[in-house]
């Protein structure tokens, strides 16, 4: 079977893309393209490949067979691509501005225009006045903020995002998961994430592409790849999210327990 070209203005195409590691084949087949600002997803059972798609999607990995290509960067002194982990990997004996102004070496800025790029997405994830702080000072929410800051100060096309809420405790997730709803409004990376959490996913994006393996000798591949049709705003209490959350649930494997218990 060959695989379909890419879509003439996706930033990100990938093409019977097969993923392995010394012998050992995780992925296989997989077809996927990005849009500009779109935000997809990727969801399934824990060790099915997630990770190891987005790095390759990101060009860190090279696959066994097929292609993967990324859009060059946007405009001068801009990034193809950032990434942002699920800790946020700041560097302790650097104030929170100059963390975020990391990313920024090497693309031809002097220190003044370095320094005055780190603002814009400090002002954008909401630590403007925190720019001065040790990383040490501030809590785990705050921390991970700086880090998409400083995905975001590169002005990437792709930013990717590798389970980045999952080690911050409930109250904090969902302030960053709204956080990041609106974040997308002003921003035009589009955004490749990664994560377990299927309702994280139905919340915030266009598309959740669900990877499974069809049986346990079978590498995985893409399953399904489910349209999220719900305006931002308030997603949660549309009536079609539970709908999109139950058919997730059932494509990765999970069983379905919202029903209420008769009593
Ligand atoms: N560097 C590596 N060397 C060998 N095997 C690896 C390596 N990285 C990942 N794997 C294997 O590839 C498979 C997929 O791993 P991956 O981390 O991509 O899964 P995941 O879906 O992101 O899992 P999780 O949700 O638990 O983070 C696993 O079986 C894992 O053991």
């Amino acid at each position: 079977m060959t695989s379909p070209s890419p879509a003439a203005d996706a930033v990100l195409s990938a093409r019977g893309v097969r993923l392995g590691f010394a012998g050992d084949v995780v992925l296989d087949g997989v077809d996927l393209d990005v849009a500009p600002r779109e935000f997809v997803a990727v969801v399934g059972a824990s060790g099915v490949g997630k990770s190891t798609l987005l790095r390759a999607l990101a060009g860190l990995l090279t696959p066994q067979h097929g292609e993967v290509h990324l859009s060059a960067a946007g405009e001068p002194a801009s990034r193809a691509w950032s990434m942002v982990f699920q800790a946020p990997r700041l560097f302790p004996w650097r104030r929170v501005r100059a963390n975020v102004e990391l990313g920024l070496e090497g693309l031809g800025l002097s220190r003044a225009e370095r320094r005055a790029r780190a603002m814009a997405p400090l002002e954008l994830v909401g630590l403007a006045p925190l720019a001065e702080r040790w990383p040490r000072t501030l809590s785990g929410g705050q921390q991970q903020r700086v880090g998409i800051a400083r995905a975001l100060a590169v002005k990437p096309r792709v930013l990717f995002m590798d389970e980045p809420f999952s080690a911050l405790d409930a109250l904090t997730r969902q302030r960053l998961q709204g956080e990041l709803a609106e974040l997308r409004r002003r921003s035009d990376a589009a955004i490749v994430f990664v994560t377990h959490d299927i309702e994280e996913a139905v919340l915030l994006a266009d598309r959740v592409v669900v990877l499974a393996r069809p049986d346990e000798h079978t590498p995985a591949g893409v399953r399904d790849i489910v349209t999220i049709d719900l305006p931002l705003d308030q997603r949660r209490a549309q009536a079609g999210f539970r709908d999109h959350v139950q058919r997730l649930e059932r494509h990765i494997g999970v069983a379905v327990t919202h029903e209420e218990t008769p009593s």
